[in-house]
């Protein structure tokens, strides 16, 4: 990155847990390396995050021009170890919650540009925050997951990013997750993939571990969370755009809930929290050498 004229500001920011450094930057102007990136969430060494956000201009940022009609504001994500990926869930929420708060957005509703294309966001009074997720695809063929020595049959749903999602007993089962899980076949999920271990809690209620593609293990993940959802429900015997029926299912993670829906029409919303815990400026010395 070539040296700002301005100081770096930047928030500091979670959503169940899945935690995020946010840097406003809307006319796009700071270009972060992969080594950038990972140095600014570098839990000794950096702030510290499962992830980055960048607040961008839908206009200023060349994946998100043709989207600037249908939002002013692009979430440009980044996985902890620099990647980029399509969508965040819980990053949307957050991402939203910092607008409102720099009033870069009146409270109310809010389309947020991703790479996954628009989500729409709904800001409510009591601070829970819903977002539209999209549908949810189901390709066909099934995915094996190996860890700890064990393989588990899963399904691939696709939230605008990747996911495995593999039922298990425990969540134990799911070890120590200090490593990416094998996913075979490698193929069907070239770019890599998100992989969420799942137990039952109750009647249209579930619990998960999630390790995240460029992130590791983390407390939350909110398109995991919808994809979760929807393996649940289809296991379930349901499917709301064939049943005509709206369910609901409340999704556990390590770091609170997510409350799921998926409407008769395919539409899949996702409510949950949004908290900002910090605001500062990044000390230039910070990506020297990154
Ligand atoms: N934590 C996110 C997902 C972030 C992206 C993911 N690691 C990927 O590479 O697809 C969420 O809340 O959805």
């Amino acid at each position: 990155m070539s040296t700002p004229a301005q100081p770096i500001t930047f928030l500091k920011g979670h959503g169940t847990e899945n935690d995020f450094v946010i840097i406003p930057d809307p006319e796009g102007r700071l270009e972060l390396s992969a080594a950038e990136v990972a140095r600014l969430c570098d839990r000794r060494a950096g702030i510290g995050a499962d992830g980055l956000l960048r607040i961008v201009r839908s206009a200023a940022h060349p994946e998100a021009r043709a989207m600037a009609d249908a939002a002013e504001w692009f979430m440009d994500y980044r996985n902890s170890d620099g990647s980029v990926a399509e969508m965040c869930g819980n990053g949307v929420r957050v991402f939203a919650h910092c607008l409102e708060r720099m009033a870069l957005a009146e409270p109310g509703e809010l389309a947020v540009a991703t790479r996954a294309g628009v989500r729409r966001v709904t800001l409510g009074e009591d601070g829970a925050i819903t977002v539209g997720m999209g549908r949810a695809v189901l390709p066909g063929p099934g995915l094996t997951v190996t860890v700890d020595g064990r393989s588990l049959s899963a399904r691939h749903v696709d939230m605008g990013n990747p996911h495995a999602v593999a039922f298990v007993d425990s969540l134990d089962e799911a070890g120590r997750l200090l490593e990416a899980p094998g996913v075979a076949p490698a193929e069907a999920v070239p770019n890599g993939t998100n992989v969420e271990f799942v137990v039952d809690r109750g009647p249209r209620h579930v619990a998960l571990r999630v390790h995240e593609r460029g992130s590791g293990e983390t407390r939350s993940c909110g398109t995991g969370a919808c994809a979760v959802m929807v393996a649940a429900a289809r296991r379930d015997g349901l499917d709301p755009a064939a049943d005509g029926e709206t369910v609901t299912y409340t999704v556990d993670v390590p770091g609170g809930s997510l409350i799921i829906t998926e409407r008769a029409d395919g539409e899949v919303e996702m409510t949950g929290p949004a908290v900002v815990v910090a605001e500062g400026i990044l000390d230039p010395s910070l990506l020297e050498g990154a």
